[in-house]
């Protein structure tokens, strides 16, 4: 059996895309998803998204990890199936489309997408590093020069720490840069290494941030470009109106043989 498939990126956070709207593709073979994903024998991305009908939503976006597993929302990889969606006709510049961890609206505006995020209830401190779910889960640590730390290294000993144990987590390390940028890199869960960027981590980054005296909207360095968090208080340690800005883009399509090593 081929497999068509399409390849996306989002700030350097890439995905294998599938028009899945006649649910031909086999999403239970936790092996095919890992081997389209693995960057020497496959397509080689950091995920790979079904688009998929919904009778009460412009489309369905499910999201699996480079390992093959099902994952949770992934904020880079729903800015891309809002421009696949866009690309294939099913939305124009506007959708309301269902995630992992509930529905999205999102708006096309030329090279950007704009996505919401969902609300943020709390904020957990850990000494003085933060944990919180921006759809998915992350530790946020602050540190004085994010170019020059071994995120595989510092990344993977916190995600396998015992307190993770159950589910894990994705690592996000921060630099403020000035008044209103930081600058992200992310060790991810279900990759198992650094990513060029990660939408979830950056939300919560700049979430976090702003607990430390910045104001939104933030913008965001990370090492596959940059993008913009805009938010609010909700008044009770968490947030509401959480928006990722940012790029989309298909680099390329093609079909790919199912039985690959
Ligand atoms: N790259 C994603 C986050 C993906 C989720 C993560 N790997 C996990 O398992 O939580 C993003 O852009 O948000």
């Amino acid at each position: 059996m081929a497999i068509s498939f399409y390849k996306y990126q989002g700030t350097g956070n890439d995905f294998v895309m599938v028009d899945n709207r006649k649910h031909t593709f086999p999403a239970e073979d936790e092996a095919l998803v890992k081997s389209l994903c693995d960057r020497r024998t496959g397509v080689g991305a950091d995920g790979l998204i079904l688009l998929q009908d919904h009778p009460d939503y412009d489309f369905e976006m499910v999201y699996y990890n480079a390992d093959g597993r099902l994952g949770s929302m992934c904020g880079n990889g729903a800015r891309c199936t809002v421009r696949f969606a866009r690309q294939l006709g099913v939305i124009e510049d506007v959708a309301c489309f269902l995630a992992a961890d509930g529905e999205h609206q999102a708006n096309v505006e030329r090279d950007l997408i704009q996505l919401k995020m969902t609300d943020v209830k709390d904020v957990e401190q850990i000494g003085e590093d933060y944990y919180l779910n921006t759809g998915s889960p992350h530790y946020v640590r602050f540190v004085d020069d994010v170019e020059a730390l071994d995120v595989y290294e510092e990344g993977q000993a916190i995600r396998y720490n015992e307190r993770f144990k159950e589910g894990g987590t994705n690592v996000n390390f921060v630099q403020r840069l000035s008044d209103n940028e930081i600058f992200v890199r992310t060790y991810e869960r279900g990759v198992e290494d650094e990513t060029l960027s990660c939408g979830t981590g950056v939300t919560a980054c700049a979430l976090v941030a702003s607990l430390k005296g910045m104001q939104s909207p933030i913008k965001v360095k990370v090492m596959g470009g940059e993008l913009q968090v805009a938010f609010e208080s909700n008044g009770e340690g968490g947030f509401k109106y959480i928006y990722l800005i940012g790029p989309a883009k298909q680099v390329f399509s093609g079909s790919i043989a199912a039985q690959i090593v």
